[in-house]
C-alpha cells in the first residue's frame, strides 16, 4: 500500500501528517510504527490523521499516535500543524477551526504572522483523571499546590506537580534544564507504577516570573525538542506554584512557545493558550 504523507514541525516536535478525510484510515501498531521509525520509516515523534467531522460546529477530527505507536489524547504542537495542513491544503477557507480529538474539541487559530493561537482547554487537577495513584504519598503544598515525591531506582527520588492537558503530565523544577538528567530520569518517571496510563515527564527552568526553559521526555516517544501540552502543564503547574505570572515564554530545544492562563484569577476551569510555530517541511510517499 503507497501512503502519501505530508512531513511538519511545531518547534522541532516532528510529524507525519496524514489524510483520512476523504477515505478513512486504520494503520496498525506495526504499521505506525514502522512510519515513526527514522531509520527503517520515515521517522517522526507522533503520526497525525486528519478525519473529516459529522459533529455540527466541529470542522475536523484528529487522532494522535505515538512513535510507538500508542494512540493519545492531545498533541499541543501537533494542533498546530493540524491546521496549518488544512488550510494549506485547501481543505478549510476558515482560518479559526474547531477540531475534535479523542476527549476534546479544540479551536484553533491561524495568525496573520503565521503562528497559531490554540485553545487547549482547561487543566485537570483531578489525580484520578490523571490518572495518578498518591496512595500512601505525602505531598508537600506549596502556594497551595502539591508536589508529589516519586521513589526512582537505585535510591534516587524526584518530586512532581501532577495535572492533565486531556494527557498526562508530571512536572519537575531544575535548576539548570541542559544538565538535568532527562536521559535518565525522564523514562522512569513516565513509566513509574503511579501512573496507570504512563506519563509525560517535564524538567522545567524558572529564567523570570515570566520565562522558562523546558524538557521534556514524553510518553511514547522519549525526549522531543518540544512539547506542546508540556509547556502547558509546565506553565500551569508553575503559576499554581507561585513561580510565574500568566503570561509565560516557554524556550524549548527546537524553539518558543507563548503559554497564557488566567486560572488563578479567572477560576480554575479557564483555558490555557499556547502560540507557537507550525511549518511543513516536505512530502512524501511511503509503501506500507
Ligand atoms: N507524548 C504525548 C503526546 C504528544 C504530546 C506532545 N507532542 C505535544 O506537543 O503536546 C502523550 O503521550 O501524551
Amino acid at each position: 500500500m503507497k501512503l502519501r504523507f505530508t512531513k511538519m514541525h511545531g518547534a522541532g516536535n516532528d510529524f507525519v501528517v496524514l489524510d483520512a478525510t476523504q477515505h478513512p484510515m486504520q494503520l496498525t501498531h506495526e504499521q505506525l510504527r514502522h512510519v515513526a521509525d527514522r531509520r527503517f520509516g520515515v521517522g517522526c515523534d507522533q503520526i497525525l490523521v486528519i478525519e473529516s467531522s459529522r459533529t455540527p460546529g466541529v470542522d475536523f477530527g484528529y487522532r494522535i499516535f505515538n512513535a510507538d505507536g500508542s494512540e493519545v489524547e492531545h498533541c499541543g504542537n501537533g494542533s498546530r500543524c493540524f491546521v496549518r495542513y488544512v488550510v494549506d491544503k485547501g481543505l478549510t477557507d476558515k482560518r479559526t477551526v474547531r477540531v475534535q480529538t479523542v476527549n476534546k474539541i479544540l479551536e484553533l487559530r491561524l495568525r496573520e504572522d503565521g503562528r497559531v493561537t490554540v485553545d487547549m482547554g482547561a487543566p485537570i487537577f483531578d489525580l484520578p483523571q490523571v490518572p495518578f495513584q498518591p496512595e500512601g504519598l505525602t505531598p508537600r503544598a506549596l502556594n497551595g499546590f502539591d508536589l508529589w515525591p516519586l521513589a526512582l531506582g537505585d535510591g534516587m527520588a524526584c518530586e512532581v506537580a501532577v495535572l492533565s492537558m486531556g494527557n498526562p503530565h508530571a512536572v519537575q523544577r531544575v535548576e539548570d534544564v541542559d544538565h538535568a538528567p532527562v536521559g535518565l530520569i525522564g523514562p522512569q518517571v513516565e513509566g513509574h507504577e503511579r501512573f496507570p496510563r504512563r506519563v509525560n515527564a517535564g524538567f522545567l527552568q524558572i529564567v523570570s516570573r515570566s520565562e522558562v526553559k523546558l524538557r521534556v521526555f514524553e510518553r511514547g516517544s522519549g525526549e522531543t525538542l518540544a512539547c506542546g501540552t508540556g509547556a502547558c502543564a509546565a506553565v500551569v503547574a508553575g503559576i499554581r506554584l507561585g513561580w510565574l505570572d500568566e503570561a509565560v515564554e516557554v524556550h524549548t530545544h527546537g524553539g518558543d512557545l507563548r503559554i497564557e492562563w488566567a486560572g488563578l484569577t479567572q477560576g480554575l476551569e479557564a483555558s490555557v493558550f499556547m502560540t507557537g510555530p507550525a511549518q511543513t517541511v516536505f512530502e512524501g510517499e511511503i509503501e506500507l
